[in-house]
């Protein structure tokens, strides 16, 4: 089994005559915190959209545990195990955080339809959901509406419902954004923790978010890969403050 659960080769994005990515050759060791960055405009959103199979590639490759996943369907490759938490994450407001869950869990996958289940398997799905109420820590929460949330512990549910798919990798598109810095230091261990064994790669704005999170960082620029490594090694890099900076976002 190869050390990177996801690769990519050459992989290249062209929007009428305007190449939004370039020949981007992505590894991603399993069981890693991999996190994108750069300068507005870089091309990570498009990477992610790739990845997802929102978007289709111009050329290039896309491997998932081994397996060519370039042409596979979004449904498909989520079914693997590839999730993006927005993809799945529609959060009912006039549910329960418990139901809104479960609902996740009995989401059909692929050909499972859960909806016609004893009662039997749907105790077991009101355990597992709780479990994962827990597991973010929502349980004081369990019983209220999704809309009575404040916006980080909705980002907490989002997780959760996100979860309930099992990924073994996890997209998280700035999970930071819009939150304040007490939700910020909550959502980031809850990254930490949901990352004990699973792979997450995150496109994140917030620098000391990814500095504290990311065991490695790849820095894209004009849709390339500019640089690579700890974040130690890629922020002392000129390149990457360079380009930062000529973006005003330093
Ligand atoms: N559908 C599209 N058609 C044309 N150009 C696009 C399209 N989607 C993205 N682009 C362009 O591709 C480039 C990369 O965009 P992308 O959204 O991937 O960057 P990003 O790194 O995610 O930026 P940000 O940090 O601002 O979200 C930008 O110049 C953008 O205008």
């Amino acid at each position: 089994m190869s050390d990177y659960i996801l690769e990519t080769a050459g992989l290249t994005k062209d929007f009428l005559g305007f190449t939004a990515v370039k020949g981007v050759n992505l590894q991603v060791r399993r069981g890693t915190i991999h996190a994108l960055i750069g300068p507005n405009g870089a091309g990570k959103t498009t990477v992610f959209n790739l990845l997802t199979k929102f978007l289709k590639p111009t050329r290039g490759t896309i491997t998932f545990k081994g397996e060519d996943v370039t042409w596979v369907k979004p449904a498909d490759v989520a079914r693997r195990g590839m999730v993006r938490s927005f993809q799945i994450s529609a959060v009912f407001p006039y549910l329960s955080v418990r139901e809104n869950v479960r609902v996740a869990l009995q989401r059909p996958l692929g050909n499972s339809f859960h909806f016609w289940r004893s009662e039997s398997v749907l105790d077991s799905l009101n355990e597992r959901a709780e479990e994962l109420v827990y597991a973010v820590g929502l349980q004081d929460f369990i019983h209220h509406e999704a809309s009575e949330l404040a916006y980080g512990r909705k980002r907490a549910l989002e997780i959760a419902t996100t979860l309930a798919l099992d990924p073994e990798m996890l997209l998280l598109d700035e999970p930071m954004a819009g939150l304040g810095t007490e939700d910020i230091g909550r959502i980031a261990a809850l990254i930490k923790r949901v990352a004990a064994d699973r792979t997450v790669l995150m496109v994140e704005h917030n620098l000391s978010v990814v500095a504290d999170l990311s065991d490695r960082i790849t820095v894209l620029a004009r849709g390339e890969i500019l640089a690579e490594g700890v974040y130690a090694e890629v922020s002392a890099n000129p390149a990457v403050i360079e380009a930062y900076v000529g973006t005003g976002h330093a």
